[in-house]
């Protein structure tokens, strides 16, 4: 589904070194790139800002010439076959609108059925599906830019999936979302992989995006591939914890020595303390001997986060890793 064989990009960027004078550099953000995702997977692609993801979407898509390498999409040449490629596959940016702005989605999703040439009643139907699975039925005929973030998100993954491409591009596609909108947005994506096979590549900088919705990650550093494989290797790899936030009654000493357990930060006087959780440490138990020390008013376990599993790895691939 897609094809990427030493792939490199390079952007020029000018810099004013003196009155008259600007300094011209060559920066590559896409450095000798290679990977392949075949039919059906739902691949993420993470690394920290600056390490090439959205640059390597846009390859994909055809928006960016390539300086050097090779890309196939759908086994297709981006660039030259771009209007071939639109019928095959969707693309949502996170951070920017694909549809028009003064027109509710209806009127959207009509025009995006003319553009692919879906006929009227293709149009009908899938519109239905979609405005059920992604419950856009009350807000169907408000202006876009009316639109909540989260509203606007679940029509710009409809508009992307209206001629049922084969392939879904996503880049940032939970950012800004409230808990319970990313949530059901993943849960979607999950559904319209099962039901139509749809292969999914997106960016992410949430480890929930990855660890719902992609069965392998592709970590990329500096526009090189640092990582390709399960996010269960990658969290091996680099040693990611998980961290138990307790928040206790009021100001409470320093929760330190906890079986399983490193205090990572203590906030608010003491009263809401994060510790590491060691891999294979139980919550069960590490919870007993917290609570034996100060009564625990609430507790959450959150998930490693996508930037410090990125740094790790880094710390990591310095220490003869990749
Ligand atoms: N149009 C441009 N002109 C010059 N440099 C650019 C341009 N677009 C991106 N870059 C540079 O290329 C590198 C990769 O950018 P890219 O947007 O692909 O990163 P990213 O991994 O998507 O980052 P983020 O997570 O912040 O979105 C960065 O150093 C960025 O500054």
């Amino acid at each position: 589904m897609v094809e990427v064989r030493d792939l490199r990009r390079e952007y020029v960027v000018h810099r004013r070194t003196g009155r008259f004078r600007r300094e011209r550099t060559v920066r590559a953000a896409v450095d000798g790139l290679s990977f392949t995702i075949g039919a059906g997977e739902s691949v993420g692609l993470i690394g920290a800002n600056g390490a090439g993801k959205s640059t390597t979407i846009k390859l994909l898509t055809g928006i960016l010439v390539p300086t050097a390498g090779t890309v196939r999409t759908c086994g297709l040449e981006p660039v030259r076959r771009r209007r071939d490629l639109a019928r095959r596959v969707g693309v949502v940016f996170g951070q920017r609108s694909q549809l028009w702005w003064d027109l509710p989605l209806a009127d959207s999703f009509r025009l995006l059925g003319a553009i692919h040439r879906l006929g009227p009643a293709a149009v009908t139907a899938r519109t239905a599906e979609l405005v059920e699975r992604l419950d856009l039925a009350d807000f169907l005929t408000t202006p876009v830019r009316q639109l909540s973030l989260g509203q606007r998100m679940r029509g710009e993954v409809a508009a992307a999936l209206l001629h049922s491409p084969q392939l879904l591009l996503l880049d940032e596609p939970t950012i800004g979302l409230d808990v319970l909108s990313g949530e059901r947005l993943r849960v979607f994506l999950r559904e319209q992989r099962t039901e139509h096979g749809t292969t999914l590549l997106l960016t992410t900088h949430d480890m929930h995006d990855v660890q719902r919705l992609c069965e392998r990650v592709l970590v990329v550093d500096r526009g090189r591939l640092a990582y390709g494989g399960d996010l269960a290797g990658l969290v091996r790899r680099v040693g990611a914890r998980r961290v138990l936030v307790v928040d206790l009654d009021g100001p409470a000493p320093e929760l330190r020595g906890v079986p399983g357990t490193e205090l990572l930060a203590v906030e608010a006087g003491g009263a809401r303390q994060r510790l590491a959780l060691a891999e294979g440490a139980s919550a069960a138990q590490v919870l007993a001997a917290v609570t034996a020390r100060a009564p625990v008013r609430d507790l959450a376990v959150e998930e490693p986060d996508v930037e410090d599993v990125v740094r790790r790895l880094y710390l990591g691939a310095g220490q003869g890793g990749t």
